[in-house]
């Protein structure tokens, strides 16, 4: 790392990115792919070789993304470890941003296990935004094992955030004027 590469400086890149693409997520069509949150991301980052690799497409109400978990992920054998499933609704919950159009980040994550993610099985990941109150965006998720059977819900609440939020040190949070 030479200084020009920390993460507020690498945040000072993507964020911006971000928020054009959040701004114009009026101009993603249904079926199209989601740019990543970013390079790194552990959820969806094409250059994190620990990362989920979670690639997304916006829907009528939200977002969908048809992930398996691999040998990195597992808990117990042949099992995907709950840390793991837990990272990839959040990681979709990110996706549903594109569909308000606003910068968030999760404040509360709560996971239902209902049956075992198993490895190298697909699973159908969908998430929206159910209800907005302020700065609180409600979210829920469910995911589908290949025989139709649902094997995971979620439920999150993400707070709305300015740019600055992600730069360390600039503002206490980054409270956006929209906040
Ligand atoms: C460019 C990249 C974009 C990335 C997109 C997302 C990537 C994937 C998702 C993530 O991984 S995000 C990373 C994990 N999350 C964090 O690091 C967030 C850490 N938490 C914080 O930074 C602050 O707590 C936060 C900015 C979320 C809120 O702090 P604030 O001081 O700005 O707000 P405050 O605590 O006053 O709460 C704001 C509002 O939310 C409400 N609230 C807070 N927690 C709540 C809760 N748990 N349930 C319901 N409401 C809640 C709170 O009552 C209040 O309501 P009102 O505005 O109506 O007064």
């Amino acid at each position: 790392m030479d200084g020009h590469d920390g993460p507020a400086s690498r945040a000072e890149g993507v964020v911006p990115r971000w928020a054009a693409h959040l701004a114009g997520q009026g101009n993603v069509e249904v079926g199209q792919a989601l740019p990543p949150h970013s390079p790194d991301c552990a959820g969806c980052g094409p250059d994190n070789p620990a990362g989920l690799h979670i690639r997304a497409v916006r829907t009528a109400s939200g977002v969908e993304a048809v992930h398996s978990f691999v040998a990195a992920q597992v808990g117990a054998p042949g099992i995907a470890h709950g840390g793991a499933v837990a990272l990839a609704f959040d990681d979709l919950f990110g996706f549903s941003l594109y569909t308000v159009g606003s910068l968030a980040v999760t404040r509360s994550l709560a996971i239902e296990y209902h049956a075992p993610f198993r490895l190298h099985r697909p699973y159908t990941f969908r998430a929206h935004v159910a209800k907005r109150e302020g700065r609180r965006l409600l979210l829920h998720a469910d995911a589908w094992d290949d025989a139709g059977q649902k094997v995971g819900s979620a439920e999150a609440t993400f707070v709305t955030v300015g740019p600055g939020h992600f730069t360390a040190g600039t503002q206490k949070n980054g409270r956006s004027q929209d906040q």
